[in-house]
């Protein structure tokens, strides 16, 4: 089993009978939901949402039972990766590009766990390039005003072309180096017209499970 896979695991054995569950993006994500998809095969009732078109696709083919947002109320947990996380639970998020569903879903839930293999887990934030969604509209005086905030920003390129999020906007991905203050930086950021959501999540992770090569699971909690 590989790392991202036993983190992911050992995530979903905290998913109850009767929960509302929201489920993330990404390439660790895809085990949590593979892995509710198997219980939900055994009975486990539940009702979820997800974070990304993809997600959703993959729960649907798996039988999860997927809730319009405006139906199911408040989430008792989410479950979701993540590409950078320290030791306050600061996160970056977004290399998958969902970032703002992934913020508004985990922000609607009473818990939020975070399942990541051990090459997130940093002691500075801000060597994985910070992604930030910015609407289309006027969006290269968005980046240059990305780039006043001491980063390098580029458009996210994919198959020669602007990446698009699910949301149709653009993802400006930000390299700062070190990202000493993310509190004050996202301070900024969302100061910034054009940009809808940025990648730092603060005081929004409950619990991190870290999967270490060396076979140990290490579980942070807020
Ligand atoms: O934030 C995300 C998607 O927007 C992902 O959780 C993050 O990019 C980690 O992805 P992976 O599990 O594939 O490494």
């Amino acid at each position: 089993m590989n790392l991202k896979q036993k983190a992911a695991e050992k995530a979903v054995e905290a998913i109850q009978d009767g929960m509302k569950v929201g489920l993330g993006t990404g390439s660790t994500a895809y085990w949590a939901i593979q892995k509710i998809g198997e219980r939900v095969a055994q009975g486990l009732h539940i009702q979820a949402v997800a974070t990304s078109q993809a997600s959703e696709d993959l729960a649907r083919e798996l039988g999860i039972p997927i809730i319009p947002f405006d139906q199911i109320g408040r989430l008792d947990v989410t479950i979701d990766g993540a590409d950078e996380v320290n030791e306050q639970l600061v996160l970056v998020k977004g290399g998958g590009g969902a970032l703002l569903r992934e913020k508004i879903v985990e922000s609607n839930s009473d818990r939020l766990i975070i399942i990541v293999d051990e090459s997130k887990d940093v002691k500075v934030l801000g060597t994985f390039p910070l992604p930030v969604e910015v609407v289309p509209f006027a969006s290269e005086w968005t980046l240059e005003a990305l780039r006043q905030t001491g980063c390098q920003a580029e458009w996210r390129i994919q198959d020669g072309e602007r990446y698009l999020t699910d949301n149709g906007n653009y993802i400006a991905d930000c390299r700062y180096g070190t990202i000493e203050n993310p509190q004050e930086l996202e301070i900024r950021l969302n100061q910034i017209p054009g940009v809808v959501e940025n990648g730092l999540f603060i005081n929004m992770a409950d619990q991190v499970i870290i999967a270490r090569a060396n076979g140990q699971i290490d579980i942070r909690n807020k």
